[in-house]
């Protein structure tokens, strides 16, 4: 008989957590085990299917995550930064593939996972979208064909209740940039300008932040020279493109050796 993944979804309450929790139920390739809120959250110990206004799915809401993913094969997680560190670390200890799509991390939270990927698998990316991963391979490509004479500045909108910016995809574009220019993105990013700024600096990369209504989430990468222009656009209308990623990725974990890997490894781009 083929064994079908337990899946714990964390923040199941949230904009993301129901989109990833009808995802899993609506599959045949996983099971949904485990759903995840904070202390105090009016959902805990409520039927999660119940609790988002439709039926039973068996599964209470729970606050404790090592009791959740002792019974799973996989943690998917879009929740904040503080809470992914802790469930990184519980997830490496039930040796669940952690599946991160929580974004606004540090690069101090970051380098806080390597050890849990010693012991498990991570999978984690700013956007889990197909589209995004293969406008990050494009934007790769383009940089690298084009000079410092195109100033590249990346655009991206998204609703009001966001609250990191940058976007995660944002930053995935502006690294894929840099990386295409062979320049490190901390050394020429420009994330903010204000007041008498000066002329724009010839190789930085600029970042602008829209925050507005119910935008799922939309990215543009501007090569702008004298004389023409290229833009690469990515727009989600449906956070399921996230979810259908992140699930791709929690069935692509099962069996993997531990370490970190993000959704190129995943998608084979
Ligand atoms: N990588 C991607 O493809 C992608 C796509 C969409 C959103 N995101 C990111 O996912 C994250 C969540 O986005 P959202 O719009 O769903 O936000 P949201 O605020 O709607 O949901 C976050 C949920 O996490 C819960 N939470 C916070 N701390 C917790 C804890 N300690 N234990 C359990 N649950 C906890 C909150 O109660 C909330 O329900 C953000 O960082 C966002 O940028 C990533
Ligand atoms: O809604 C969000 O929040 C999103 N976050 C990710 C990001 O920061 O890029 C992906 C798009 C949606």
């Amino acid at each position: 008989m083929t064994h079908i993944p337990g899946i714990v979804i964390t923040g199941a309450s949230g904009r993301m957590g129901q989109m990833l929790v009808r995802t899993v139920t609506d599959s045949d390739k996983v099971r949904l085990v485990g759903a995840l809120e904070r202390p105090g959250h009016d959902w805990i110990g409520r039927d999660v299917g119940e609790a988002m206004g439709g039926q039973a799915l068996g599964v209470a809401v729970t606050d404790d995550p090592l009791e959740a993913f002792a019974k799973a094969q996989a943690v998917i997680d879009f929740t904040a930064p503080a809470a992914t560190l802790e469930f990184a670390a519980l997830a490496a200890q039930a040796r669940c593939v952690h599946v991160i799509g929580t974004t606004g991390m540090t690069a101090e939270q970051i380098a806080a996972l390597e050890p849990a990927a010693r012991h498990a698998v991570i999978v984690r990316a700013g956007n889990m979208s197909l589209g995004v991963n293969l406008l990050v391979q494009l934007t790769k490509k383009v940089a690298a064909a084009l000079d410092e004479d195109f100033d590249i500045e990346v655009i991206e909108a998204h609703h009001h209740h966001k609250i990191d910016a940058p976007s995660g995809t944002a930053l995935m574009l502006g690294e894929a940039a840099a990386e295409g220019r062979g320049v490190r993105l901390e050394d020429v990013a420009d994330r903010a300008r204000d007041g008498i700024t000066g002329a724009r600096q010839r190789g930085h990369i600029g970042f602008h932040a829209i925050r507005g209504g119910d935008i799922v989430g939309e990215h543009d990468v501007l090569f702008a020279a004298p004389g023409e222009r290229i833009v690469l656009r990515h727009v989600a209308t449906d956070r399921a493109v996230f979810a259908r990623g992140a699930l791709k990725a929690a069935l692509w974990g099962q069996g993997k050796a531990p370490g970190q890997y993000d959704m190129v490894d995943v998608l084979g781009l």
